[in-house]
C-alpha cells in the first residue's frame, strides 16, 4: 500500500515537472511573441509617422441665420476648400469627413494606445476653432463615445489580457491658464462667495537629465478600477511591472478654442487668455513642425504647454493631433487658419514628391507589418491559455499531494500574473523615487469630481439646450451614463480574468509621499496660484500629467467654470 502511494506520488512528482517545463518554455514563447509584437508596432508606427495630424470635418449644424451650404470637399488625405474669391487645397495625414464615426477615428488611435502600454509616451490632441467638436472627438456624448473613454477601456482591457506583465495606472488633471499652472485634482479650498472654489497649488516643471518632465506638487490619484477611471477621465500614467519595469505617461488634450482674437470681438481678460492661447498652440506648431523636420533645435522653452509635454512630443513618443474644423461659410477665414497650423505642424506640403510605386510600396509594407502584428497577437492569446491552463493543472497537482511538492514549488513554480489596477508602488520603482512631494489621494475620486448643485443645474442646462453654443471655456464632462454600462462591463471582464490569476489590489501609494527628491532634476520653472483665480476663466488650456503617470486635458472642473461660459 505504502509503495503504491509512493509510486502514484512518484508518477506525479514527474508529470509536474513536465508541466513546469512546458509552463517555462510558453513562457519564454510569450517574451519572445511580444518583443516581435512590439518590434512590428514601433516599426508600424514609425512608417505612419510617429506625430500624425488628422483633420476632422464637422457636419453642417443647419441654422436659420446661417447658410448651410459645405465648403469643404475631401478625399483621404486632401481638403479643398472653395469659397467665393478662394480655393485652397491641404495636405494632411488623414482626412476624417463629416459622416466619419467615432469608431473610425479610434480605429486610427488604436496602435498608438497599444504603444503607451508598451512603455511609450504618447500625446493626443484636439485643436480647433471653437464649435467644430474638439470635445466631441475626446469625450463624445452619449451612445457616441469618444477617444478617452474608449481609450480607457482599451486600456484596462489589455491590461486585464496581458498576463505576462502587471499594470497600474493614475490620473491627475492639470490646467495651464494665463501662464500658470493648476492642478485640478487637488483638495479644493472654499472660498468666501458661495458654490466657489480655488484650485490653488504650486506646481513646478522639473526636467531630468535624460529629459524626462516631472510636475513636482501636482496631485495624482491612483485609479483602482474602470468605473472610477470614468469620473476623472483625462490622464493616465501606465507602470507596468513585466521582465523590466516601464513608465509612460499618456496625455489627452482638449486644448483651447483657436479662433483669431478680432473675429471673437474680445477684450479685457478674455483677450489676455485669448492671447494666451494662441501663444500656447503658436509654440505646439512650431514644437511639432521642428520635430517632423528633425531639427536640432526644438523649441519647447516657448511656452508651458510645451514644456510640460517635452518628453511626449519627441523621440520615441508618439503623438497624434486632430484638427477641427467647420465646413459651413461663416467659417470659411478660421477653417484656412486652421488647416494653415495643420500643415504647418505637418511640415509637409504635398504627397506629390513621393512616386506612386514608394506608395504602393509604403501600403504593402504597412499591410505586412499588420498581419504580423495580428499574427503575433492571435498566437500571444493562445500561448497565454495554454499558460493559464497549464497552470491550473499544476496547481491541482499540488493540491492532490501538497507534501511530495513542496520542494518542487520552492523551485519550480512558476511566478503568478497578477494584474493590478489602481496601485502605485514606490517601492518597486526607481523612477517613483522621483516623485516625492506629488500629493496622492489614495484611489479616492476628489471632491470636485462629485457634482455639485450647481455643476449639476449647469449640466442640466447644457443638456436642454439645443443650438451649438461656440464658447471659449471648456467644462469638465461628465461621462455620459451609458458609459458606465460599458465600462462596467469591461471592468467585470477585469475582475473575472484577475480573479483568475490572483488578483491583488493594494493601495501603497502613501509610500510616495515621503520619498527624497532626486538630484539630478532641475527646475525649469515653478509658479504659484492666485486662489482667487477660479473666478471666470473663458478660454482654458488645461492637461494633466504627472512624472511616471500622464494624462493631460484641457478641460475645467464643473466647479471652477461657472462664471467662465462665455459665447463667443
Ligand atoms: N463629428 C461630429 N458629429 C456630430 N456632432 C458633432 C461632431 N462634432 C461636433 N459635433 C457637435 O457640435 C457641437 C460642438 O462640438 P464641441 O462642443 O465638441 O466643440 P468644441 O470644439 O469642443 O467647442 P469648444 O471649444 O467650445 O469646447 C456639439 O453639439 C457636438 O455634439
Amino acid at each position: 500500500m505504502k509503495l503504491r502511494y509512493n509510486k502514484q506520488n512518484v508518477m506525479e512528482f514527474s508529470i509536474s515537472i513536465v508541466v513546469s517545463e512546458e509552463i517555462s518554455a510558453l513562457r519564454s514563447r510569450q517574451r519572445h511573441l511580444d518583443r516581435r509584437r512590439r518590434e512590428a508596432l514601433d516599426k508600424l508606427i514609425d512608417l505612419k509617422g510617429s506625430i500624425r495630424v488628422f483633420c476632422r470635418v464637422r457636419p453642417l449644424i443647419p441654422t436659420s441665420n446661417l447658410k448651410t451650404k459645405s465648403l469643404v470637399t475631401v478625399e483621404q488625405e486632401k481638403i479643398t476648400v472653395q469659397s467665393v474669391g478662394i480655393k485652397k487645397e491641404f495636405i494632411v495625414d488623414r482626412v476624417f469627413h463629416q459622416e466619419s464615426t467615432q469608431e473610425d477615428v479610434f480605429l486610427e488611435v488604436k496602435p498608438i494606445l497599444r504603444s503607451a502600454l508598451d512603455g511609450h509616451n504618447v500625446c493626443i490632441l484636439s485643436y480647433g476653432q471653437t464649435g467644430t467638436g474638439k470635445t466631441y472627438t475626446m469625450e463624445g456624448t452619449d451612445g457616441k463615445l469618444g477617444i478617452v473613454p474608449r481609450a480607457i477601456q482599451e486600456l484596462f482591457s489589455h491590461a486585464s489580457e496581458d498576463i505576462s506583465s502587471t499594470y497600474s495606472f493614475s490620473i491627475s488633471m492639470l490646467e495651464v491658464y494665463l501662464g500658470s499652472l493648476r492642478d485640478l485634482l487637488a483638495p479644493r479650498q472654499p472660498l468666501f462667495r458661495h458654490n466657489e472654489c480655488s484650485t490653488a497649488s504650486n506646481i513646478s516643471i522639473l526636467a531630468t537629465k535624460s529629459g524626462a518632465v516631472e510636475l513636482e506638487g501636482l496631485t495624482d490619484v491612483s485609479i483602482p478600477d474602470l468605473k472610477k477611471a470614468n469620473q476623472c477621465l483625462t490622464r493616465l500614467t501606465i507602470k507596468r511591472h513585466g521582465a523590466t519595469e516601464e513608465i509612460s505617461k499618456l496625455w489627452l488634450i482638449d486644448l483651447g478654442g483657436s479662433e483669431r482674437l478680432l473675429k471673437t470681438g474680445a477684450s479685457g481678460l478674455t483677450m489676455d487668455e485669448g492671447k494666451t492661447i494662441n501663444l500656447s498652440l503658436s509654440a505646439l506648431g512650431d514644437v511639432i513642425a521642428a520635430l517632423r523636420r528633425k531639427r536640432s533645435h526644438v523649441p519647447y522653452r516657448n511656452s508651458k504647454l510645451t514644456q510640460i509635454l517635452s518628453d511626449s512630443l519627441g523621440d520615441g513618443s508618439k503623438v497624434l493631433m486632430v484638427v477641427h474644423i467647420s465646413p459651413s461659410e461663416e467659417d470659411v477665414s478660421e477653417t484656412v487658419c486652421s488647416l494653415s497650423f495643420a500643415e504647418r505642424a505637418r511640415s509637409i506640403k504635398s504627397n506629390k514628391d513621393v512616386s506612386e510605386d514608394l506608395k504602393i510600396l509604403k501600403q504593402q509594407r504597412l499591410a505586412g507589418l499588420d498581419k504580423e502584428i495580428c499574427d503575433t497577437e492571435q498566437e500571444l492569446k493562445y500561448v497565454n491559455e495554454q499558460i493559464r491552463k497549464s497552470e491550473i493543472s499544476l496547481e491541482e497537482k499540488k493540491k492532490l499531494s501538497s507534501s511530495t511538492y513542496q520542494g518542487l514549488s520552492d523551485e519550480k513554480g512558476s511566478p503568478r500574473s497578477t494584474l493590478v489596477v489602481g496601485q502605485i508602488d514606490a517601492t518597486e520603482s526607481p523612477q517613483a523615487t522621483e516623485k516625492p512631494k506629488s500629493r496622492l489621494s489614495n484611489g479616492s475620486i476628489p471632491h470636485f469630481m462629485s457634482s455639485t448643485a450647481c455643476s449639476r443645474h449647469r449640466h442640466n442646462a447644457v443638456s436642454h439646450s439645443v443650438s451649438i453654443k461656440p464658447r471659449l471655456t471648456k467644462s469638465v464632462t461628465r461621462y455620459p451614463t451609458e458609459l458606465s454600462g460599458s465600462q462596467s462591463l469591461s471592468y467585470s471582464i477585469c475582475k473575472n480574468a484577475a480573479k483568475a490569476r490572483s488578483v491583488a489590489f493594494s493601495s501603497s501609494v502613501s509610500k510616495l509621499k515621503h520619498l527624497p527628491v532626486k538630484s539630478d532634476q532641475i527646475n525649469i520653472s515653478s509658479n504659484s496660484i492666485d486662489s482667487t483665480a477660479a473666478s471666470a476663466p473663458k478660454r482654458r488650456e488645461s492637461f494633466g500629467s504627472r512624472p511616471g503617470n500622464y494624462h493631460y486635458r484641457a478641460n475645467v472642473p464643473s466647479n471652477d467654470i461657472d462664471n467662465g461660459s462665455h459665447n463667443a
